[in-house]
Parts: C-alpha cells; structure tokens; sequence
C-alpha cells in the first residue's frame, strides 16, 4: 500500500464516517482515539477528530467490495487495510465489518489494536518481523494488548 511515504505536517485529522454493530459508538470512538494515541506518543504527530467534510485519516466499515480495489473477504483472513500517505485515499483506514470486533474482551479482534496497527501503515510503516511489535504481520491480542497497556500507564513504548 505504497509504503515508505510521510506525511508532510504533523497535525493530521481524522473522521470517523461510520459504525461497526459489534460495539457501542461509545467503544469505537474510544478504541479508535486509544490507538491514534500510542502514535502520538512516539511520534511528533497530533491527531484532531473532524465530524464533516475530509480528514486525512477516513475510517470506516465495510465488507465484501467497499469502494476501493481491496474488496474485503468476509470473516477471517483481511482484518483491515490502510492507505500509506497521500492525498485522497491515503491515511484512509478500512475495517472489515465481516470481523466480531470487540472493546476489550478476546472473543474477536480487539478494535484498539487493530486499528493501532492500520494507523501505523496509514503512517507509511510497514512491517516488524519482530514478533512482539505492534507492526508484526499477524494479529497476536494478549502479549501485544499487555504491552499496549502498560504503554498507556508509563509511556514507555517499544513498538
Ligand atoms: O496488515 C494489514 O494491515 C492488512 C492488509 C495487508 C495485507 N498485506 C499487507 C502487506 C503490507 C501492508 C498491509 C497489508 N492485513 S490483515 O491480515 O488485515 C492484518 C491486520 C492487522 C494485523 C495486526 C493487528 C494487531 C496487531 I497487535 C498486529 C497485527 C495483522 C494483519
Ligand atoms: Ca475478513
Ligand atoms: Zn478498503
Ligand atoms: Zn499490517
């Protein structure tokens, strides 16, 4: 997804267009601000949410074909997909709605970490072969939720 790319600025917004049944809006807007903040927290980026028009980051659910060339594949396999900086597109988050996300509890994917990983490639990162990153290829909730955590409480973060 064209990596290797940055953003030009460092105050970036982001809007939310729409809602996964799976958790209260309540939960999203917090898993989504959650994970926007582990970035902020390593980077000199600041992340301001707009309620209209568009934002550099567009998040969004979708499943099936979603209006890009990345149609999703129903349950399981694609999680999501992001956009590496650009106009347009780029920075764009995409869930896929055929996944169960979940606010904090293992029985699905845990929206905070995958959408923390979705913004690190909206970001330009690719990624870790390090099995403990948050950028490693695969989705592994406990170890990389209790790193996160913790990050949260001290602020030490080795991503
Ligand atoms: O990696 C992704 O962002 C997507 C899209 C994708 C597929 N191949 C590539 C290659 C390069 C960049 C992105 C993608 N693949 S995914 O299977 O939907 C996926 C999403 C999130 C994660 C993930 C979530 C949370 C943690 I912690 C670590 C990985 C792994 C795999
Ligand atoms: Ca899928
Ligand atoms: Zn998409
Ligand atoms: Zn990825």
């Amino acid at each position: 997804f064209g990596e290797g790319l940055k953003w030009k600025t460092n105050e970036l917004t982001y809007r939310i267009e729409n809602y996964t049944p799976d958790m209260t809006a309540a939960e999203v807007d917090d898993s989504i601000e959650k994970a926007l903040q582990v970035w902020a927290r390593v980077t000199p980026l600041r992340f301001t949410r707009i309620y209209s028009g568009t934002a550099d980051i567009m998040i969004s659910f979708g499943a099936g074909s979603h209006g890009d060339f990345y149609p999703f594949d129903g349950p399981d396999g694609t999680l999501a997909h992001a956009f590496a900086p650009s106009a347009g597109i780029g920075g764009d988050a995409h869930f896929d709605e055929d996944e169960n996300f979940t606010f904090r509890s293992t029985n699905g994917y845990v929206l905070f970490l995958v959408a923390a990983h979705e913004f690190g490639h909206s970001l330009g990162l690719s990624h870790s072969s390090d099995p403990g990153a948050l950028m490693y290829p695969m989705y592994n909730s406990q170890e990389l939720l209790e790193k996160l955590l913790q990050l949260s409480s001290t602020g030490v973060c080795n991503i």
